[in-house]
């Protein structure tokens, strides 16, 4: 599903080198916890398959395409197949909740009669269906970044990368928005999950792939090479392992 073949990154600006010669295979419907310290490089990993950015050298690969060569209408419709799900929920503060969602909706050009069905599933994925008339200063912090995450599932696309999406949430929270991702992830949907929560880890071992100063250093999924309990330095603990 998604392929890097020894990809580099350096941002022009900078100069900073963000990502040193990875290679990564993910298949389809795997799910993958890409973890690792603050600027390992793990936000430029998921920049790279949504093409925020292209590699400096190497490629990277999306259903068998080279996203270098996806040009002008091609970049949005490559975009349509990722959900993407972040730090902060980035809701739209004027929108109601089902707003926020239609105005998706509209921007993607589902038919209008579409919309109430497409919005009523999402939201209720989320258990947050009795709040679509809400702002999202309405809501807490938790039910707002799941509204995000149903917004990132409208679609229902095949992909979703979520970068530290449990970042702004108490253990529960995390846990619901985990188990939210766990469903798509049953539906079919191939999941990339940056985070520096050992607890996620735990709650469903996947597949770990552990970014060091922009390489892979590890790569492990459950019952491979007897654990995927990752230390504790590349969660973020603060110091180098
Ligand atoms: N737009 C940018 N321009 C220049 N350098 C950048 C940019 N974005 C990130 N970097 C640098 O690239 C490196 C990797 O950053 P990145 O955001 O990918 O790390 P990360 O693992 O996601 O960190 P965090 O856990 O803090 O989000 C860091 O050294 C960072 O300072």
């Amino acid at each position: 599903m998604i392929a890097f073949h020894r990809v580099s990154l350096e941002y022009p600006r900078t100069g900073t080198k963000a990502l040193y010669n990875v290679s990564l295979e993910v298949k389809k419907g795997e799910f993958v916890y890409i973890v690792g310290h603050s600027g390992a490089g793990k936000s430029t990993l998921l920049s790279l398959i949504l093409r925020r950015l292209l590699p400096t050298q190497g490629a990277v690969y999306f259903a068998g395409q080279n996203l270098k060569a996806l040009k002008g209408d091609g970049v949005a419709l490559h975009r349509r197949r990722i959900g993407m799900v972040f730090q902060d929920h980035r809701l739209l503060k004027d929108l109601t909740v089902e707003e926020n969602l239609a105005f998706v909706l509209q921007v993607q050009g589902v038919p209008r009669r579409e919309w109430e069905g497409r919005i009523y599933t999402a939201l209720r994925r989320v258990g947050l269906a009795h709040k679509k008339r809400a702002f999202p200063e309405e809501l807490s912090v938790g039910e707002a970044q799941r509204v995000a995450i149903a917004r990132a599932l409208l679609l229902d696309p095949p992909v979703i990368l979520a970068d530290e999406p449990t970042g702004n949430l108490d253990p529960e929270n995390a846990l619901s928005v985990l188990e939210i991702l766990k469903a798509a992830h049953a539906r079919g949907a191939t999941v990339l999950l940056a985070t520096h929560s050992r607890e996620l880890l735990e709650a469903y071992p996947a597949r770990v792939v552990v970014l060091k100063a922009g390489q892979v250093v590890r790569d492990e999924r459950p019952g491979e090479g007897g654990s995927i309990r990752v230390r504790e330095g590349p969660l973020g603990g603060g110091k180098e392992d």
